[in-house]
């Protein structure tokens, strides 16, 4: 079921955690910078858990939780280590998988695409060029470009103006409390990715939808409509999938492999027509392995698939 009753004009992304993971170059930084106060390193998990209110709350708190603060105003830390950081911003950051093909979908289906970040704007634009990614966008708004950081609905706003569209025309896409609270102020629809840098559970967040893959978002924004004598029969789908769900449960737990085989490929067929191309290609993948894989493996494949079945089922009337 897509989020809005028509496809959108404008979608915003946030940047660190969403659109790609920075998190290697900004542990590698604060690491840098903690180890010329002679502080011991931060893991992975600990500057993630720093990362989405901006870098001045990154790097003050780096220092609060490696021993308390040092003798220097936040101001100047902060110089410091965006000095560091910002030439060094892409040395292992990638944009997350399916975003390049995603963003180029949405582009050729004429969506405005603008980027709403708490990161400085200076690393902002270094990271966006030296991924490929800049060419995307239409506004880039980052940390030192808006009055208010988000949670503030400013940030939000600020774009929209720029776009030109309304709320009611525009999704945020995001990965953290600070994502979906600004864009919900802003009376903007959400969707939060699972796989950035939440700091607690991604369904607490409060977003409209969740997706798991990037592939998943044109079919929520309703770019990938069903033809329209297809529409009405959306819930029998449902229902459909819901039935073959089960079965597709029960052969897994069989040994029939071509019945297994010819199932996924059944329920691959639906998906595709039905305007459902990330479970489609994700039902492929099944099908690929369904005469060669160890159960094991099998089961690997299809847990994403049950758990997408389930969030269609929800999200059907
Ligand atoms: O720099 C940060 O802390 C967060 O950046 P984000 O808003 O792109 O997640
Ligand atoms: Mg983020």
């Amino acid at each position: 079921m897509s989020l809005l009753t028509s496809p959108p004009r404008a979608v915003l992304f946030d940047l660190d955690g969403t659109l790609i993971d920075s998190l290697p170059d900004l542990v590698a930084a604060v690491n840098r910078m903690l180890a010329a106060w002679d502080r011991a390193p931060l893991s992975a998990n600990a500057v993630k858990a720093l990362v989405g209110g901006g870098a001045a709350i990154l790097v003050e708190q780096a220092f609060l939780t490696t021993g308390g603060p040092v003798d220097l105003p936040v101001e100047d830390l902060l110089h410091r280590f965006m000095a560091d950081y910002e030439p060094r911003s892409a040395e292992s950051t990638r944009p997350w998988p399916a975003v390049i093909e995603t963003l180029t979908r949405l582009k050729e289906a004429g969506l405005a695409l603008a980027v709403c970040t708490n990161k400085p704007s200076g690393a902002t634009k270094v990271v966006l060029a030296k991924l490929g990614l800049a060419d995307f966008f239409d506004v880039v708004v980052g940390a030192n470009d808006t009055p208010a950081l988000k949670p503030d609905p400013i940030h939000i706003q600020v774009i929209l103006d720029s776009l030109g569209v309304t709320a009611e025309q525009a999704v945020m896409v995001g990965d953290s409390y600070n994502d979906i609270a600004a864009a919900r102020a802003a009376g903007v629809a959400t969707v939060a990715v699972s796989f950035g840098y939440a700091h607690g559970p991604v369904a607490e967040l409060g977003a409209n939808r969740i997706i798991d893959d990037y592939r998943e978002l044109p079919a929520l924004l309703g770019l990938d409509r069903p033809p329209p004598g297809l529409a009405d029969l959306q819930p029998a789908f449902a229902r459909e999938m819901a039935r073959d769900s089960d079965i597709l449960r029960d052969l897994l737990a069989g040994d029939d492999r071509a019945a297994l085989s010819d199932h996924v490929h059944a329920m691959r067929g639906k998906c595709a027509m039905f305007g459902q191309p990330d479970l489609a290609d994700r039902l492929g993948g099944l099908e690929e392995e369904t005469l060669r894989a160890s159960p094991a493996e099998l089961e690997r494949l299809a847990q994403p698939i049950f758990t997408r079945l389930e969030r269609l089922a929800s999200e059907t009337p």
